[in-house]
Formats: structure tokens, C-alpha cells, sequence
């Protein structure tokens, strides 16, 4: 009897192990500021520094803008040139196909800076519908920084970086929709006491030396870790 239980039980254990895996669970950041803050700019220079994938929810978007036969290209080209949010729906499926795309290629690449997302209240409810159970939003870096240096860093960087929105117009429409739609994203975190402020004002070398930052992420990309059990 115990003998044919044992068998039963050890010829269904492989077909059970093949049907479990252990894969990391996404760690997050979300990177957000004013257009201009510097996002972008940060971003790379700690990717260089810590074992971070930068993901730009807005370079996602001029990709797929720019992807020949995209069903939404038209959609996201308006929605940028006014400076409003793009339907989340979208955003996040982009942001989801990088994510799965960068740790399929690396199963060691599960954390992630974000930047410019989530930008409304629709893109916050779309990541708890879509991303919620699926990874860990650890902390918000703010970079902060004035409406007039924001305004002035994208004209300067207007001049050539051949951007759709970095006019005056645009601008306008962009820091209002920062204001009204981004902003109360950023004071629900910081109720939550998951935002972690940097002055943004500073010169870029000051900002991407900035003790409090580097420490946050060193401690970030050292030790988070947590893993997934997914059944097939
Ligand atoms: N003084 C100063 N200038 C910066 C800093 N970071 C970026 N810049 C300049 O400001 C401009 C905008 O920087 P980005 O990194 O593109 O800013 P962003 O926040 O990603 O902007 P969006 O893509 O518009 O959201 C660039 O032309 C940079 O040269 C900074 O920390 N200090
Ligand atoms: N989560 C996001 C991020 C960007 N976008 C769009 O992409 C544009 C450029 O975003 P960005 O992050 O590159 O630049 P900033 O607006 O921060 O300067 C925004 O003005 C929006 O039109 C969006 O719709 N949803
Ligand atoms: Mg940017």
C-alpha cells in the first residue's frame, strides 16, 4: 500500500516540478518631475552607476509613435504635441512588453527605473489593474524643480533635439497638465511616505552626486529581491 502511494506521489513530482518556476519579481521606481527636471538625463547616468533598466513611459511612446504600421501612432502624436496624457490602456502595454522583454533577455535585470509614468489618474489606475500583483513599486524619486528652469532647460534643449514638444506652446500645455494631473500623483505618495525628494535645480553633476540619492539606490540595487512563484 505505502509502497504504491510512494510510487504514485513520485511519478507525479516531476510533472508537478515542470509545472512550477521561480522567476525575480520586478522591483520598481517611479522617476517623476516636471518636463525637463532632468528625468532622462539622471536616469542614464545611474543605469551607469547601479543594476538598473531605464524604461521612459514618453521614449516608449515616440517609439511606438514612430513604428511603422503602429495602430496608434496618429492617437500618440496628438496626445504629445498637446501635451496631454496618452490612454493608459497603451502606455502600459508598452511598458509591460519592456519589462517582460528585458528579463526574458536577463533573468537578473528586474529592477526598473520608470520615468514619466504614472502621470494621471488614469495611468495610476491602470498600473494597479495591470501591474499591482505583478511588481513591487518601491519608492518615487522626485526630482524637483521650478516651472521657469523646467520651462527654459526644453527650449534650450529644443534647439536640437528635434522634439515635437519643446516650444513654447507645447510647454504651456505640458507644466498645466503637470500641475493638475501629475502633482496630485506625487502628493498621494508622499502620503503614502514613498517619495524621495532631490533638487533638481541644481547643475547636473550635482544632481547626479547627490549623497541622499546614491545612497537610496545603492541600498535599492544591493539588496531587493523577491521572488515569483508561477504555476503553468
Ligand atoms: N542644470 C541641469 N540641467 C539638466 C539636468 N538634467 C538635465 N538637464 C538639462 O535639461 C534638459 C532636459 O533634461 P532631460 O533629462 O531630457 O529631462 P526630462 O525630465 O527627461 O524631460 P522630459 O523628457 O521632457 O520629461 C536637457 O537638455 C539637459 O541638458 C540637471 O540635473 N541640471
Ligand atoms: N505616462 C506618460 C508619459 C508621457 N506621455 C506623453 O509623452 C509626452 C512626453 O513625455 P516625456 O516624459 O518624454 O516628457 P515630459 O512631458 O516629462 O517633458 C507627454 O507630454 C505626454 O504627451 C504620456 O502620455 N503618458
Ligand atoms: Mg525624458
Amino acid at each position: 500500500m505505502i509502497s504504491r502511494l510512494v510510487g504514485n506521489v513520485s511519478q507525479k513530482l516531476p510533472n508537478l516540478f515542470h509545472r512550477v518556476s521561480l522567476m525575480m519579481k520586478p522591483q520598481v521606481v517611479f522617476v517623476l518631475g516636471g518636463p525637463g527636471a532632468g528625468k532622462g538625463t539622471q536616469c542614464s547616468k545611474i543605469v551607469g552607476k547601479y543594476s538598473f533598466t531605464h524604461l521612459s513611459a514618453g521614449d516608449l511612446l515616440r517609439e511606438e509613435r514612430a513604428r511603422e504600421g503602429s495602430e496608434y501612432g496618429g492617437l500618440i502624436d496628438t496626445y504629445i504635441k498637446e501635451g496631454k496624457i496618452v490612454p493608459v490602456e497603451i502606455t502600459i502595454s508598452l511598458l509591460k512588453k519592456a519589462m517582460e522583454d528585458t528579463m526574458k533577455k536577463d533573468e537578473q535585470k528586474f529592477r526598473f527605473l520608470i520615468d514619466g509614468f504614472p502621470r494621471n489618474e488614469d495611468n495610476l489606475q491602470g498600473w494597479k489593474k495591470a501591474m499591482d500583483d505583478n511588481a513591487d513599486v518601491k519608492f518615487v524619486l522626485f526630482f524637483d524643480c521650478s516651472n521657469e528652469v523646467c520651462i527654459n532647460r526644453c527650449l534650450e534643449r529644443g534647439k536640437n533635439s528635434g522634439r515635437t514638444d519643446d516650444n513654447r506652446e507645447s510647454l504651456t500645455k505640458r507644466i498645466q497638465t503637470y500641475l493638475q494631473s501629475t502633482r496630485p500623483v506625487i502628493d498621494l505618495y508622499e502620503k503614502q511616505g514613498k517619495v524621495r525628494t532631490v533638487d533638481a535645480s541644481r547643475s547636473v553633476e550635482e544632481v547626479s552626486t547627490c549623497s541622499h540619492m546614491l545612497s537610496l539606490l545603492l541600498l535599492a540595487s544591493r539588496f531587493w529581491f523577491k521572488r515569483h512563484v508561477i504555476l503553468f
